[in-house]
């Protein structure tokens, strides 16, 4: 199957490139850039050398109908909601990484990422590639709206205790870290090696835009409507996403009884690794994965749950869980041309 690239030159767009590239379903056909259209990618990305020698081309819908079947775009909020329907028309298969047709309701994505939302008709037309929690409805699909890291991070750690008043729903906290690379290729003076080595910091404290992301998720799983506390940190690493995630619980549930729970729900979930009791996940532990390593605790002093849970941020928080969804679509092995072991040390 062939398929086209948008957004080829940036990081999860380069991401998706190498998984494609070892994909045995897939054949990369089109890469497509705005800014480098015409130069070799392997001249922008040495790694590449050798590996592959494409241009990069323009985005043209009717070349992308005639010479593939499926689109990613992996281009920054604003981008897709035009480019992407003239694919959808033309009948390929989209998926689109960003936050563009995540939020059904418009007005939310206009407050939250402060740019024009996409057609609302479309927005209802988006399946919400959470892949583990929306299996039924991605197999088929032709439109995916792919979500953000730390929003597959925190729903993939909470999903198995948003029913059955297993936690007070109003209670949730999530202090997410990102590595770098979660920002993508673009220069930020904040991004400068001397601005984040050897520092920690809190950013984008109650705007960040995964945040109504996360609570229509929860609404949808759950049936009810909560706002989250939510806070992103930015730490010195290139990849690599971990959020800690608490609760109050509303029964007196043991971590073992509820580390059972968990196995249990993600049983057919080859990507979703539960740690045993007493052992919590480290994001080094699914580098260069598609995994998410799940960890609990149950401080019985507090009855609070403490979920911790971690990604590769350009894996499955973007171009892995895509492909993914793609493998969903196509109902091939879930596993299909993502089966990397993570790598250590
Ligand atoms: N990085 C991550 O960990 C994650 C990213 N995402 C989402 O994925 C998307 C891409 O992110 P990321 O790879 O980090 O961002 P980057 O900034 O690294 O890359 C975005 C790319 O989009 C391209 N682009 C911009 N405008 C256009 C256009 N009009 N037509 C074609 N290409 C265009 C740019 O290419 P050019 O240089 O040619 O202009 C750029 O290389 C974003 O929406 C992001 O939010 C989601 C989850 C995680
Ligand atoms: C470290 C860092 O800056 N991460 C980015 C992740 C952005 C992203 O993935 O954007 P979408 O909204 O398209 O998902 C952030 O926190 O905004």
């Amino acid at each position: 199957m062939k398929v086209g690239v948008v957004g080829a030159n940036g990081y999860s767009g380069i991401e998706l490139i190498r998984l494609l590239l070892n994909h045995p379903q897939i054949k990369l056909e089109m890469l497509i850039s705005h800014s480098t259209k015409g130069e070799q990618l392997q001249n922008i990305y040495s790694h590449l050398s050798g590996i592959v020698e494409k241009t990069l081309e323009d985005f043209d819908a009717d070349e992308l109908a005639a010479r593939t079947e499926v689109v990613f775009f992996a281009t920054p909020a604003g981008i897709s909601k035009d480019l992407l329907p003239e694919c959808l028309k033309r009948g390929l298969i989209c998926i689109d990484l960003s936050g563009d047709f995540r939020l059904k309701d418009p007005q939310e994505y206009a407050d939250w990422y402060h740019k024009d939302p996409a057609d609302a008709a479309l927005l209802n037309d988006a399946v919400y590639g959470l892949s583990e929690i929306n299996r039924r409805q991605i197999q088929g699909a032709n439109f995916i709206s792919n979500p953000g890291c730390y929003p597959t991070a925190t729903l993939l750690g909470l999903a198995p205790v948003l029913k059955n008043k297993i936690i007070d729903l109003s209670s949730i906290i999530v202090d997410g870290k990102s590595g770098i690379s979660g920002s993508g290729k673009k220069a930020i003076i904040g991004n400068l090696f001397s601005e984040v080595n050897e520092n920690v910091k809190a950013y984008k404290l109650g705007q960040h835009q995964h945040t109504p992301e996360i609570e229509q998720t929860i609404e949808e799983i759950s049936g009810e409507k909560h706002a989250i506390t939510f806070t992103t940190n930015l730490i010195p690493m290139t990849r690599g996403l971990m959020c800690t995630i608490y609760a109050t619980l509303e029964q007196g549930f043991s971590t073992r009884e509820l580390l059972d729970h968990y196995e249990k729900f993600y049983e057919n979930s080859p990507f979703v690794r539960i740690r045993p009791l007493g052992t919590w996940p480290s994001t080094k532990e699914v580098l260069g994965s598609n995994f998410c390593d799940i960890g609990l605790n149950v401080d019985g002093r507090t009855r609070r749950l403490t979920i911790v849970s971690v990604i590769d941020n350009v894996v499955k928080g973007a171009a892995g869980q895509a492909v993914q969804n793609l493998n969903i679509i196509k109902e091939w092995d879930e596993q299909t041309g993502l089966a990397f072991t993570p790598i250590y040390p």
